[in-house]
């Protein structure tokens, strides 16, 4: 019998969590290196590994897409499936099913305050970052969309309502020329040559830049994209040649993600008026704090599907409005556009140009979701998120394969 003033889920009109599935797929989607050849997120493209000549050429020589994709759906007793995609593949399939799902079986969807702690807590002893973070992630992101469609409510809704009416982007990828025509506010670049190709590399760099600069004109947003291959010298001369010969906006993720004291020195050293921006592999509040109390960075960027999922999300973008730090989330699609539309701290997003050109927007994370929003001119209405959950369904005919049970 139910105390006054206590409810209870079947009260609530909530039905339980019956059962957590963990699924892989390859091909694209939420592990969006996983592409064929020929794409341009697979060209030459400085990367941390780019220091061994036989791994420059492509980043999936080094097994970038070795993961793939992870496929989280959550099962309520009344037949409601929620779910979610990241990365993670096999190895996330096994921590979501044999340790994660005892955490939310049996239990109220509501909780997703306790569930995500005793995830984390449960898995700190071989976790906290990296893989099991992103395993979280998915898990945190499918209990959302669980509760968004047993409410019947968008996830932006349930965290608090749109602040805006529309969102807007600038796109990754290799012609921010075509992202100009499409209607985006700005676009990044992937930086090409690393320190091992020497001055040539940093003088081909730069003559990239020139080019793309002269062709999207004076104001276009201009961005670089380092993917974590550089070093604090050759950082630091880069940041001041695109800035002062091509007027660039922002120095994405130059140093390793682990090097918060080189983070905090290029901060120091590069030209004022330039950004300093990093995060998308950083995880969890505490990760943050690092980055934002050490003065890494202007910009924080975590990916909704990496960094611990909305639940912590929440507590990063509030660290970061009280410390006046935007919040631009890394890529992640309606994981990330649901967020964003609630924060003043984060006034645009990212779209990661997925077509192999990339000339044509494409949906960021296909073929693997169904109903999945694309800006259309650069932008996207907040009526585009107006469905439960997270708004999209998962594209069933795709081969996914449940490598564990429990
Ligand atoms: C283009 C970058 O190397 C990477 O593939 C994507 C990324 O870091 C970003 O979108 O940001
Ligand atoms: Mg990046």
């Amino acid at each position: 019998m139910l105390q006054k003033g206590s409810v209870d889920v079947a009260a609530a009109g909530l039905s339980k969590i019956k059962h957590v599935r963990a699924f892989t797929v390859r091909g694209g989607g939420a592990d969006y290196h996983d592409q064929g050849e020929g794409h341009w997120i697979d060209n030459h493209i400085a990367t941390p590994m780019a220091r061994y000549p036989e791994y420059r050429q492509s980043r999936q020589s080094f097994g970038i897409n070795v993961l793939g994709t992870l496929i989280v759906e959550i099962e309520a007793e009344d037949g409601t499936i929620g779910f979610a995609v990241t990365t993670g593949g096999e190895p996330a399939a096994f921590i979501v099913e044999k340790h994660l799902a005892r955490f939310l079986e049996g239990r109220d969807p509501r909780e997703v305050e306790k569930i995500w702690d005793q995830m984390y807590f449960s898995t700190q002893y071989y976790g906290r970052k990296g893989l099991v973070v992103n395993a979280i992630s998915g898990v945190d992101l499918a209990l959302w969309d669980l509760l968004g469609k047993l409410r019947g409510e968008p996830v932006y809704q349930m965290l608090g309502g749109a602040v805006r009416d529309e969102l807007q982007f600038y796109a990754t990828g290799a012609r921010p020329d075509v992202a100009k025509e499409l209607g985006f506010i700005g676009g990044k670049l992937p930086l090409h040559h690393g320190p091992a190709e020497g001055l040539e590399g940093l003088h081909k760099n730069i003559a990239e830049l020139a080019d793309m600069r002269a062709k999207v004109g004076d104001d276009f947003w201009l961005m670089l994209d380092c993917w974590m291959s550089l070093d604090l010298d050759y950082a630091t001369r880069l940041a001041h040649r695109a800035y002062n010969e091509c007027g660039l906006k922002w120095i994405e993720e130059a140093l390793s993600p682990d090097d918060y004291w080189a983070y905090a020195a290029l901060k120091q050293n590069a030209p004022k008026g330039l950004l300093v921006t990093t995060g998308e592999h950083e995880a969890t509040r505490w990760g943050f704090r690092m980055l934002m109390d050490m003065d890494c960075c202007d910009i924080i960027q975590p990916d909704v599907g990496w960094c611990g999922g909305v639940t912590e999300l929440i507590k990063i973008a509030n660290y970061a409005d009280s410390k006046g730090v935007l919040m631009i989330p890394h890529g992640s699609s309606v994981y990330s556009y649901h967020f964003v539309i609630t924060r003043h701290n984060s006034p645009f997003a990212e779209f990661l140009m997925m077509h192999p050109g990339p000339t044509e927007v494409v949906p960021m994370f296909h073929p693997q979701l169904i109903g999945e929003p694309v800006p259309v001119n650069g932008r996207l209405h907040v009526s585009a998120l107006d469905k439960p959950g997270f708004g999209v369904e998962l594209n069933r005919d795709l081969p996914m394969h449940r490598p564990y049970t429990h």
